[in-house]
């Protein structure tokens, strides 16, 4: 699947990357009443202009992304400096409050998550094989500390093979499975199901619970 990721980078076959903020992170962000100066985690972050909507409300952001391209893709599209510096395994690439780390989200330690509280899943969970969504949703518990939320959004499939992916569909049953141990989970909506498009997206607000992992 890693080479996959990278393959669709480096082909630009990234249908999933959007020209404009996602509606319902402008929709429900605001609601979610995470402070600004918070630093948001996104997780397989792309080079999501989502990131630059949470940067402008005063969220340092701190994206996790496979894929070099992706990120490079991110800074060039951008106008304020870059510096770089290492953090092993990870490089990083800061630009204005986005720090951008490229490796495996699966390899980003509780240590260097010190001072997240908060964070935005778009197309992270949705993305990863069945699996691979229960170490996904474990490994994020570990490293949101108590009381921090976050925004989900998830796609179910309207058409077609509903086992089929990325992008995987993910019932709302499988999100309150995979994180109501860790988590308080409040669905927020079911999106419009885009004429010819086959999925309906669902938005959720989580908060994450007592130490209990
Ligand atoms: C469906 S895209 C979504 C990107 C972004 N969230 C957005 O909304 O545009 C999933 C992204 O996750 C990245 N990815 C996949 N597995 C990953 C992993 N284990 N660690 C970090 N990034 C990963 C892929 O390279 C890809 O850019």
């Amino acid at each position: 699947m890693t080479h996959e990721w990278l393959d669709r980078w480096r082909e630009g076959r990234i249908g999933f990357h959007r020209h404009d903020v996602h509606p319902a992170l402008a929709r429900h962000w605001p609601r979610l009443g995470v402070r600004p100066g918070t630093k948001v985690l996104v997780p397989l972050c792309g080079k999501s202009l989502d990131m630059r909507w949470l940067a402008h409300r005063d969220h340092p952001v701190l994206g996790i992304e496979l894929a070099e391209e992706a990120i490079e893709q991110f800074v060039a599209e951008g106008t304020a400096d870059v510096s770089r510096y290492q953090q092993e395994p990870f490089a990083i690439c800061r630009q204005g409050s986005v720090e951008l780390w490229c490796g495996d989200f699966f390899h980003f330690h509780i240590d260097q998550a010190a001072e997240i509280g908060a964070f935005y899943d778009r197309a992270a969970l949705i993305a990863l094989p069945p699996a691979t969504r229960q170490r996904y949703a474990f490994h994020l518990a570990q490293l949101i500390p108590p009381g921090a939320k976050g925004l989900l959004i998830t796609l179910a499939r309207t058409l077609g093979d509903e086992t089929a992916g990325p992008p995987f569909q993910v019932t709302a049953d499988e999100v309150r499975e995979l994180f109501e141990p860790n988590f308080q989970v409040t669905h927020l909506e079911d999106g419009e199901s885009e004429e010819g498009s086959g999925f309906r997206e669902s938005v959720w607000a989580l908060a994450r619970r007592g130490p209990s992992i």
